[in-house]
């Protein structure tokens, strides 16, 4: 079992990473980073840039007063004033170092403070546009794909900000070292660049292999994180330990975690071969500088000052060139994922939702004509050419086998999905021009695996959206749903947090989680309520209070009902049976009860399989 990138096409991305993307792709990185940081902190982003162009400056300023120090030292004369001669430059070099220290100390700060921000901030820039994208975006594996690498993009956000910092402070102490190095002698500076090119490209190659290691391994750690999440939380708790399936699971884990571990193994392996071949190359370039300045010496081209000048500024060209290389390949690879971060963001994964401005009211009518509906990688439709009218005060039950389409269909009616081909129309006009949030406000739902939100019972009910009547309305949906007895029940009422793995929190039953889901639709009082198998977990007189209610809450909505509780249909208006996605059977209970058909069929296997366990309780029973 593997997640697998099955288009390939972020790995040639990363395959494509050369020292000529590199530098172009430093600048760009280096602006992206202080435009977050800029988003989140101001004061920070500025002060930031601002220690580091005096640290540049310092540095220069540092390497000139070596220059005058080593020239007052070794110039001939008397001690007494050569020391003379050398104090101020001395003083200086003092000065600078201690400056560029507090300066040091400065950056750190400020970096760690806006590291954690900019982190955040691109995770809930991540999250919002998540709430974005259509909801078929989440059938798709590569949306799945791309999200979960802008997910590791922008955790990795905070590190740009060092590494930017990084960056601009190996620029800046070259470009002092070089200023310094080009006025002792022109042709060192070239020379040492080209010197320390190898081991340059040796960087960059690394750090694609470690980047196209993590590619490979993302689907891996993907699956890790699932079984995590099933091995740690309690929701599975019992099922893990009821079916012993702990060592399976950790056993699985393991497996994974050695495919992640023989990637990194195999890219750590590669990247070091690369850096040693590339600090060999750059040991002999190094080898050829140190010979030239000490030709240029030797043949008194330069005076032994300034020889004394090109040690220091040589040491820095270097130490910086190596700093460039090394970290623009770090900041290189943090970039490749934030790209997958910023281009998630862009275009949502390619799934933005781009529909009508149309604000839907309460419907009266929606009218399902000639939909097809196909869902991403399946062959066969969910849906085939259904047609349907449903109308407000009329409540329409959708039944049939699992996997006949009932869920799709619910779906499609609250513009949740738009439609392969067909169209469905609320008032006329259809979900796909409806600006999606004010439909929403138009639906309830219930659906099959309703949310257990670890919130109040309060804002378990109102989705964290008041009424104005306040806890009147609350209470109101509580008794229509029959869950103003769970409320009671609850240590504080509506304040109780419902999750009890937090402090203060409790616990429901599963049928009281379904009757705070129902007081949830209730409450939203919207013009289309659809409940998708809205009794699955209740009691059987909790049952028979819902289907009661059903009939006055409908005076005022367009109900749309999923059950396979077939006996209890007889509330509904009008039945549609659902096989194999297409509508086969449509009419009242009375009608559908009589006539021979699928309907008749299943409500009699309901009818003999309800008989069944009576008897077997009235038999079995213990007297
Ligand atoms: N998100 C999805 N991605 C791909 N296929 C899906 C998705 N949801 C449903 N399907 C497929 O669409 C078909 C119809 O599913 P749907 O959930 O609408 O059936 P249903 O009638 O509600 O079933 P049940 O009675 O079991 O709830 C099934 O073949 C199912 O496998």
């Amino acid at each position: 079992m593997q997640y697998v990138d099955v288009t390939g096409s972020r790995e040639a991305a990363g395959r494509s990473i050369r020292m000529r993307d590199m530098a172009r792709r430093l600048p760009r990185l280096v602006r992206r980073s202080l435009a977050l940081a800029w988003r989140v902190d101001r004061a920070a982003t500025v002060g930031l840039l601002l220690c580091q162009a005096v640290a540049g400056v310092l540095q220069a300023l540092g390497l000139v007063a070596i220059s005058g120090t080593l020239t007052a030292l070794l110039t001939s004369g008397d001690v007494y004033h050569r020391l003379l001669d050398a104090w101020p430059s001395v003083a200086l070099l003092a000065g600078a170092s201690g400056v560029r220290a507090l300066l040091g100390i400065t950056v750190t700060w400020l970096s760690s403070r806006l590291r954690p921000l900019m982190s955040r901030e691109a995770e809930q820039m991540l999250l919002a546009g998540c709430a974005e994208v259509e909801l078929c975006a989440y059938d798709e594996p590569t949306f799945n794909r791309d999200r979960e690498a802008a997910d590791r993009g922008a955790q990795v956000t905070g590190d740009l900000i060092d590494e930017g910092q990084d960056l601009i402070a190996s620029s800046a102490s070259f470009l002092a070292g070089a200023v310094v190095l080009a006025g002792v002698h022109p042709v060192l500076l070239p020379l040492l660049v080209a010197a320390s090119l190898p081991q340059a490209l040796a960087q960059v190659s690394a750090a694609r292999v470690r980047y196209l290691a993590n590619l490979r391994s993302n689907g891996a750690n993907r699956m890790l994180s699932v079984l995590r999440w099933h091995i740690f939380t309690r929701e599975a708790a019992d099922q893990i330990r009821a079916g012993t399936m702990a060592a399976f699971l950790s056993g699985r884990y393991r497996d994974t975690v050695s495919r992640i571990n023989r990637e990194d193994r195999i890219a750590a392996d590669k990247g070091a071969r690369m850096s040693l071949v590339g600090a060999v190359c750059g040991g002999v370039g190094s080898a050829v500088v140190w010979a030239a300045v000490v030709f240029l010496l030797a043949t008194g081209r330069i005076s032994v000052g300034r020889a004394g000048t090109a040690v220091f500024a040589l040491q820095t060209v270097g130490q910086s060139v190596r700093g460039l290389v090394s970290v623009g390949a770090r900041a290189v690879r943090t970039g490749l994922y934030m790209d997958d971060w910023s281009g998630f963001l862009d275009k949502a994964g390619g799934f933005r939702m781009r529909r009508g401005t149309h604000r839907a009211g309460p419907p009266e009518k929606i009218e399902i004509t000639s939909v097809t509906h196909h869902y991403a990688g399946k062959d066969r439709p969910a849906l085939s050419d259904v047609s349907l009218t449903l109308r407000r005060g009329e409540i329409t039950a959708l039944v049939g086998f699992n996997g006949s389409g009932k869920s799709t269909l619910s779906k499609l009616v609250s513009g949740l999905y738009l439609p392969s081909s067909g169209q469905v129309r609320w008032d006329g006009v259809p979900t796909a021009d409806a600006d999606p949030q004010a439909l929403w406000q138009q639906v309830a739902l219930v659906p099959q695996e309703y949310a257990r939100w670890p919130l109040s019972a309060r804002e378990n009910v109102t989705l964290g959206q008041p009424a104005s009547r306040g806890d009147t309305a609350v209470r109101e949906a509580c008794e229509a749903a029959g869950a103003d007895e769970v409320v009671e029940a609850l240590g504080s009422g509506l304040d109780t947090l419902l999750a009890r793995e937090w402090l203060n929190g409790e616990e429901l039953s599963g049928g009281q989680w379904q009757r705070i889901a129902l007081a949830r639709a209730f409450f939203r009082r919207a013009g289309l309520l659809v409940l998708d198998e809205p009794t699955a977990n209740l009691d059987p007189l909790a049952e028979f209070r819902i289907f009661q209610r059903l009939r006055s809450l409908a005076r005022h909505q367009v109900v749309l009902l999923v059950t396979h509780r077939l006996t209890n249909l007889a509330v509904a208006d009008r039945i549609v049976v659902l096989d194999g996605g297409r509508v086969v059977q449509e009419g009242t209970y009375r009608q559908l009860a009589e006539d021979d058909g699928l309907f008749r069929e299943l409500l009699g296997c309901q009818i003999t399989s309800d008989t069944a366990r009576g008897d077997g309780d009235r038999y079995g029973a213990p007297a």
